[in-house]
């Protein structure tokens, strides 16, 4: 193995997904390899249906490639159980959808305590935690203790990326971040998401349409048909 994979928070190495099509299979990613250092934001781009959420899906252990390895933190996850693909997703990986995916019952503070209490953690001792990632990410004090339906998208989004980063991932993966935001706000997000991913030093692959926001990334790369170009 190469000093690169050895240093890198995720390698795909050859990757192939398919999926069924009729009587026939359908090549969402075909031999795609990608290795992401630790600090360094990735973006995606290409046309709709070239497999962009299937890179996501796969790099998040989501999804179980046909062929290829997938490592993430130093550790090859094709041929571990779900079980453990699930225990090394709580620990390693941070996610980050289009929609936010709040509750809405919870406080923006509680989105994170929440992550806390689902594994087995002390929420007190979470509590200080909660509060400086959410601080650092720009939602002081009476934000934090509103609930998503009193926060704008963008502080729903921030709220999004804090929870994300509150398990201290590895990788943190982010689909489409900015498309339900106006061209500032989204550019405010991106300039957060390359900040976070160099303080908190995550290997971050960004999928995005927006091709004004691609300045933020060390490295774009292009879908075409399920090909990594
Ligand atoms: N569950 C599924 N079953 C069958 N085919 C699927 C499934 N999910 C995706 N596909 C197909 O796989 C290909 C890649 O889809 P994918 O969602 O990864 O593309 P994408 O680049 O993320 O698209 P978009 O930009 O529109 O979100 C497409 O042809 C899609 O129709």
């Amino acid at each position: 193995m190469s000093t690169t994979t050895a240093a890198a928070a995720l390698v795909l190495d050859d990757v192939t997904l398919t999926y069924p099509d009729g009587d026939r299979r359908l090549t969402a990613l075909d031999a795609v390899s990608l290795t992401v250092p630790p600090g360094s934001l990735t973006a995606v781009v290409g046309p709709s249906g070239s497999g962009k959420s299937s890179l996501l899906a796969v790099a998040a252990t989501l999804m179980r490639p046909d062929s290829g390895r997938v490592t993430v933190a130093g550790r090859e996850t094709t041929g571990m159980s779900e079980k453990e693909r699930a225990a090394l997703r709580r620990e390693r990986v941070g996610i980050v959808f289009q929609q936010a995916n709040l509750l809405p019952s919870l406080t923006a503070e509680e989105q994170l305590l929440a992550v806390e209490h689902l594994r087995g953690g002390s929420v007190r001792a979470a509590r200080a935690r909660a509060a400086e990632l959410l601080e650092s990410v720009g939602l002081d004090e009476a934000k934090r203790r509103r609930r998503p339906h009193q926060l704008s998208g963008g502080e729903r989004q921030r709220v999004n990326i804090a929870r994300a980063l509150f398990g201290g991932p590895s990788v943190l993966l982010v689909d489409e971040p900015t498309s339900a935001l106006d061209h500032e706000r989204g550019a405010r997000v991106m300039d957060l998401l390359a900040a976070v991913t160099r303080q908190h030093g995550t290997a971050t692959v960004l999928v995005t349409h927006d091709r004004a926001l691609l300045g933020r990334a060390d490295r774009v790369v292009t879908m075409t048909d399920g090909r990594l170009g």
